[in-house]
């Protein structure tokens, strides 16, 4: 009898690279990804298996094959876990100022400005495409406290093709944040919440993309104790992620001791915040007794390394917390962050953890200047921008193997004159290498985003 072809979607011919734990990445030399009518992975087909001739045949004939270049490499699309979608316009603007006075100065008055729906149109339609452009297929946003402006970004996201996680920022302390950009009360910031869950309910109805809800308090000193509580029920109550900043400077650490006499993670947590859907950003000033408490919960850190350099005050030890099986991603934290593109981000965060291990004090004796031992590689960075971030979202992305979504990018190695020959610095080439235009083609969910379509 013979054998009935199996349709899928869209099968993609070529060599791929996705991690296998936090550490190591596998190479696979030309596969075919079958791709099914959901947007997953259903087979990846090495050359050496039999039906391989026969699956590329049929996918030639029905036009549903893309046959990759031999300079061209296929990776997981990447997941943004942290990025403040208002600030793109700000992206790299006034770095030099401390942080509360950059909220107070640049952040706050652009994020304002979100109360003209047509004024987030237009800059959410910008950002979401670049983005994508760059490769991110995922990201978890903070919008703004506009419910309208909200919605346009998750409008953005469909039209675009991006899955969104998206944040009704909460900030309600009168005294922490300026008059003209603050929620008027607890009960207003807890009320536009659970609004913008049903509005998000009822966008959902029209899309195969699900945009998903966030609870998102802004950090605890611009939420008064009534809004972290209310947030907090509400995070239970439709069991929904709730992202925060939790520790990113000595000025928030120091604002939860001084209000509360208690750490910043002790605060979130004990409004319900910190569960096993939450994700903390920047945590540079976490320490052990943090990592515990979040290790107990199994709450996320989005590592943001470019935003860190500017208001962190310290540099996160990657390894130590992966060490310690905490479940960590990585966010540009535009506009802390000034870029765009996750490849910077994992840049970054090698650099960054090479010199918390060698430390930066020229004065002081080599064996006193660092932190031993907390170096990462660039396949370490690569696991937190793809499977890092899809576990902190309870996704079942960041990885290319069958039952995993398609969300895959496609990049061209084009930098390299002679080309490397082996595996790992083919990888590490990409890595260092990659930029927006070398990003040819990117799928969500199958569907093909940015390149010829
Ligand atoms: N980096 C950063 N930290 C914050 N803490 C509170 N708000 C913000 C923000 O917008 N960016």
């Amino acid at each position: 009898m013979e054998a009935i072809p199996i349709s899928f979607m869209r099968v993609i011919e070529g060599s791929l690279f996705t991690s296998t734990s936090p550490t190591a990445v596998s190479y696979q030399d030309h596969q075919l990804v079958c791709i099914d009518n959901s947007g997953y992975i259903e087979r990846i087909i090495a050359r050496t298996e039999p039906d391989f001739e026969s699956v590329r045949q049929a996918a030639s004939r029905s036009d549903t094959l893309v046959t990759l270049a031999a300079d061209q490499y296929i990776l997981p699309g990447f997941i943004d876990l942290h990025i403040h979608a208002p600030q793109w316009p700000n992206a790299g603007l006034a770095l030099d100022r401390p942080l509360n006075e950059w909220l107070d100065t640049y952040t706050f008055p652009l994020e304002a400005k979100y109360a003209d729906p047509a004024f987030a149109k237009r800059i959410y339609d910008a950002l979401v495409s670049r983005l994508l452009s760059n490769g991110t297929t995922t990201a978890l946003f903070f919008g703004t406290i506009h419910n309208p402006a909200n919605l346009e970004l998750a409008k953005a996201c469909i039209r675009h093709g991006q899955r969104g996680f998206i944040g009704k920022v909460a900030m309600d302390n009168p005294k922490e944040t300026p008059t003209y950009y603050q929620d008027a009360s607890a009960q207003v910031a807890v009320e536009q919440t659970e609004q913008f869950i049903q509005q998000l309910s009822d966008l959902n109805r029209t899309t195969d993309l699900k945009q998903t809800p966030v609870i998102t308090p802004r950090f605890v000193p611009s939420c008064t104790p009534a809004s972290l509580q209310g947030l907090g029920d509400l995070a239970k109550k439709y069991d929904l992620p709730v992202q925060s900043h939790c520790s990113e400077s000595d000025w928030e650490n120091g604002f939860a001791l001084e209000h509360y006499h208690m750490r910043d993670a002790d605060v979130l947590d004990r409004y319900g915040l910190l569960t096993d859907k939450a994700v903390m950003a920047h945590g540079t000033l976490l320490n052990e007794q943090d990592y515990q408490l979040f290790k107990t919960r199994q709450v996320a850190i989005a590592h943001c390394p470019i935003s860190n350099v500017y208001f962190g005050n310290a540099v996160l030890p990657v390894k130590r917390i992966l060490h310690q099986q905490l479940k960590m991603g990585l966010g540009t934290d535009i506009s802390g962050g000034y870029s765009p593109s996750l490849y910077h981000n994992i840049r970054q965060a090698v650099m960054s953890s090479r010199m918390l291990q060698d430390g930066v004090d020229n004065q002081l004796a080599a064996d006193h200047r660092g932190v031993a031992n907390s170096a990462i590689s660039a396949k370490t960075a690569f696991y937190m921008a793809t499977f890092g971030g899809a576990e902190s979202l309870h996704l079942k992305t960041g990885k290319i193997a069958p039952g995993y979504l398609a969300d895959l990018q496609i990049v061209q190695l084009s930098t390299h004159i002679i080309p490397p020959d082996k595996d790992d610095d083919i990888f590490d080439a990409l890595l260092y290498q990659t930029e927006e235009q070398d990003i040819v083609q990117v799928y969500v969910q199958g569907k093909q985003t940015k390149g010829e379509l």
